[in-house]
């Protein structure tokens, strides 16, 4: 499926901004983001950035204490901040789908795998037992489960974590959602089944079209699936870009440190080797750009005022004083 860059997004989320009962700090602080149907937008930051907390507020499940405060968010030509509780209950395992980095917090470990797919199929469409078992042994051979059939009566705990895995993604895709959010799919799971899962991701979304938000924090993830991402630092995104912008030349020194952790781009400690310091806790968030505190080349502006995200190419926006550094510059004379 080729991407249409005048195609309306699927999903887009503009300045959003949610803060936690008692917390000094936004814990999003005027995110904005779209996807278009057919594409994968990745979110990737460090543990904390506020990637799950993006996706809860998207599925209408942010914990009792987290407001949000100013913002929208619009799916498929729906206003989410307006929509009934029974709504977005309707929208969410049907147009509106996640997949989670562990599945049996996901499965019922009481019922059978058959049980669960049709179950999924009928609390949406309007059809028999016998048709949504079909759906079910249908979405079994998309997935690559082998020996599908036999599987509709297995039970979660016989199969493997991989396995699993694919079920979560069956479940996710029964319906055919316009969105599916995968948070951290393959965190649990070894390289080479991570492969594996990741090919399949990639396959089903070319056939369905369907738009796809990946929350990692892993680049090599990235690579592997989105054509665009967002860096999130702190609440705040401080980078987007198509792949090839975010890897080639990327701009804020967040994103450098990042590009730099990777093992073979002179990492030499593994995660975030170059990137001294932690992601400031609330009551410390510095007044202006949030990454600050961390950053080799903060001035005192930066300490002041927070820095607009700003264009600085096609589709490349980068919230930084310093942006834009010029092109050729390699990754260690950007750092
Ligand atoms: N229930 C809560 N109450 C207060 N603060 C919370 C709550 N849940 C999360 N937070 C805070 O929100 C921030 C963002 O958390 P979030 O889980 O979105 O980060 P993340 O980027 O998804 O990290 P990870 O990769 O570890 O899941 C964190 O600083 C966290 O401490």
């Amino acid at each position: 499926m080729t991407l249409s860059p005048h195609a309306a997004p699927v999903l887009t989320i503009n300045q959003l901004r949610v803060q936690f009962r008692g917390s000094p700090v936004t814990v999003l602080d005027n995110i904005s983001l779209s996807v278009q149907a057919g594409e994968t937008l990745a979110l990737v930051g460090e543990s904390g950035c506020g990637k799950s907390i993006t996706s809860l507020a998207l599925m209408g499940l942010l914990p009792a204490s987290a407001t949000i405060l100013e913002g929208e968010m619009r799916f498929a030509g729906e206003d989410l901040r307006h929509i009934s509780p029974r709504r977005y209950a309707d929208l969410r395992g049907n147009q509106l789908a996640m997949i989670f980095q562990e599945p049996m917090t996901s499965l019922n470990p009481a019922f059978t795998l058959g049980d669960q797919l049709s179950e999924a199929v009928m609390r949406h469409r309007q059809v028999s037992r016998r048709e949504a078992m079909a759906a079910a042994l249908e979405i079994l051979h998309k997935v690559q489960i082998p020996a599908a059939e036999m599987r509709l009566k297995a039970y979660p705990h016989q199969l493997s974590g991989g396995m699993r895995q694919r079920i979560m993604i069956a479940m996710a895709l029964i319906n055919r959602p316009q969105l599916l959010i995968a948070d951290e799919p393959t965190t649990a799971l070894d390289v080479t089944i991570q492969a594996q899962i990741l090919a399949l991701l990639n396959r089903l979304k070319a056939e369905t079209g369907t738009a796809v938000l990946m929350i990692t924090h892993d680049l090599g993830v990235v690579a592997e699936v989105a054509q665009r991402v967002a860096v999130m630092y702190a609440g705040q995104v401080v980078e987007t870009g198509d792949v090839a912008a975010i890897f080639n030349d990327p701009q804020h020194p967040y994103t450098i440190g990042l590009m730099a952790s990777i093992p073979g781009n002179g990492a030499r400690h593994g995660d975030l080797a170059t990137i001294p310091g932690s992601v400031p806790l609330p009551e410390q968030m510095p007044a202006g750009c949030r990454f600050a505190t961390r950053c080799p080349f903060a001035e005192m502006r930066c300490h002041q005022a927070r820095p607009p995200l700003q264009d600085i190419g096609v589709a490349h926006q980068v919230a930084c004083f310093r942006a834009p550094l010029e092109h050729h510059l390699s990754l260690e004379e950007r750092a």
